[in-house]
């Protein structure tokens, strides 16, 4: 019987010693698998009250950006369109200001700084410096509060739905015209604003850059939230496998312009993982990387398409 075992541990032994190459190679690519897999990190998106005066709404901001830091362990904090100005066509004008030369760029880089995090400034009206055109954009801040990137809304709000809502921001708007995106822990993101999320060819694009996360300060309303905010904010992640954040104001009834709210991050399973109602609150979650390349090799729809039958103008990967 001991003999029996013997020659069996020798046998095992010999199959170790002769596929040790194998084994090694095996035993690397675990290894390499586990140690390869992506972090993340946490984010906070803030569902901010705004109102009629700007100091109070960038204080705001100011707060509660020092507390989804200090009390909730956030490394990126998101704040949504508008977040100093109340949205309406007819308040840009007066509300805007020069980036990063402005009360509210000088605010976001000193607290960025501060708490050293990276922060994306949500949207304000921007008046350019060198011809004085108006834009709604997004400003990215550094740990050292350096501005990282500037994102000017592409596609402009213009609708007109009888009975519900008429808006027209390409009336005192100009469109941007670049897209941006930010390297940040580990992550490709890539930034839009409210409308833009309408376009999956944005989305596309930034997927094609190698974006993990799309994230999309906005402000929908009482008409469109109800209907597309969930939808569309599911839709981009799953179009493009990556997490998607939106971020609104929080709802004022009493507000010319009614914000649907429910500020959300959605992973790339499509799947809402944290949300807001209506209130002003800070929306918490961890973004996985692994998630996203999990979702990608499992699901292989980038390589899986069928560019012989239709075209796409984005790179192809
Ligand atoms: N603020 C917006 O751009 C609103 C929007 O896109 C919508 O559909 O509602």
């Amino acid at each position: 019987m001991e003999q029996i075992k013997t020659n069996k541990f020798k046998k095992a032994c010999n199959l170790l010693a002769d596929n040790s190459c194998l084994f090694r190679a095996i035993i690397a690519t675990i290894f390499q698998t586990i140690t390869m897999a992506r972090a993340g990190f946490r984010i906070a998106l803030l569902q901010l009250k705004v109102g009629a005066n700007k100091q109070q709404n960038i204080e705001n901001a100011l707060t509660k950006i020092r507390s989804a830091v200090t009390d909730k362990g956030a490394r990126i904090v998101a704040l949504p369109e508008c977040f100093n100005s109340p949205y309406g066509t007819q308040h840009f004008p007066a509300y805007a200001e020069e980036i990063p030369t402005g009360e509210t760029s000088r605010s976001l880089a000193a607290i960025a700084k501060e708490l050293g995090i990276y922060l994306i400034g949500g949207t304000i009206p921007e008046r350019c410096a060198t011809d004085s055109k108006l834009y709604n954009t997004c400003t990215v801040w550094s740990p050292e509060g350096a501005l990282m990137a500037t994102y000017r809304k592409i596609h402009l709000f213009d609708i007109n739905i009888p009975g519900g809502i008429t808006f027209r921001e390409s009336d005192v708007l100009t469109g941007g015209s670049d897209l941006a995106t930010v390297a940040i822990e580990g992550a490709k993101i890539g930034i839009g604003i409210c409308y833009d999320i309408r376009f999956d060819e944005l989305a596309r694009l930034y997927r094609n850059q190698g974006c993990d996360m799309l994230i999309y300060p906005g402000a929908f309303n009482m008409k469109t939230g109800p209907l597309h905010w969930e939808l569309l904010a599911r839709g981009r992640a799953n179009d493009t496998q990556s997490y998607v954040a939106t971020i609104s104001p929080a709802r004022d009834a009493s507000a010319g312009y009614v914000a649907w709210g429910h500020s959300m991050v959605v992973d790339p399973w499509a799947k809402v993982v944290a949300e807001a109602n209506e209130t002003e609150d800070t929306v918490v979650a961890d973004v996985n990387l692994a998630t996203v390349d999990e979702v990608r090799a499992q699901i292989p729809i980038f390589s899986q398409r069928r560019t012989d039958l239709y075209t796409t103008n984005a790179v192809e990967k």
